[in-house]
């Protein structure tokens, strides 16, 4: 069989078989094996601004800040959590502008393809239990740690 999330489709122009990831909208010709199906596990905390692509949250119905100013926030939250201050599920908890901040910023398992591209590379590039610098996607600037 093949792995979660592939199927087997016939191209319509060469009558080839091809494998498609229904839940990554990959389409590839190799069959994919286990090892090609990597998904990762992550905690992030994310700081929205008024460059955001939806300016508000659970937090605050209208962000103003700016995207220095956020910045400058997520230096301050990383130096906490480095210096074992606290940690960045806590700090989630409280100062995340994501839905995920009452679980702590855990977003669970996640392939390719799911989250906004300079999210994925940052997560995707870090070993478990490392912690990202401060990546700034359309939704705000993040920190992410990864967890699985
Ligand atoms: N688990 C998934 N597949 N959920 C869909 C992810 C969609 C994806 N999201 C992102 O890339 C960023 C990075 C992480 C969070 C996030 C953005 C936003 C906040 O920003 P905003 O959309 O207001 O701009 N939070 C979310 O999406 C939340 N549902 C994440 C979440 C919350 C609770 C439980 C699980 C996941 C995207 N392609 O836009």
């Amino acid at each position: 069989g093949l792995p979660p999330g592939w199927i087997e489709k016939t191209s319509n122009s060469t009558g080839k078989k091809y494998y498609y990831n229904t839940q990554t909208q990959q389409s590839q010709w190799e069959k994919p094996t286990d090892d090609d199906v990597k998904s990762v596990r992550a905690s992030h905390l994310l700081v929205k601004h008024n460059e955001s692509r939806r300016p508000a949250s659970w937090r605050q119905d209208k962000i103003t800040r700016s995207k220095d100013e956020a910045y400058e926030i997520i230096a301050g939250y990383r130096k906490r959590i480095t210096s074992g201050e606290i940690s960045l599920e806590d700090l989630a908890q409280t100062e995340s502008d994501c839905s995920s901040a009452k679980k702590g910023g855990d977003l669970g398992f996640f392939y390719p393809g799911q989250m906004q591209k300079p999210f994925e590379d940052a997560t995707f590039a870090l070993e478990v239990g490392e912690l990202s610098e401060a990546i700034s996607t359309d939704s705000g600037i993040h920190l992410i740690l990864r967890t699985g």
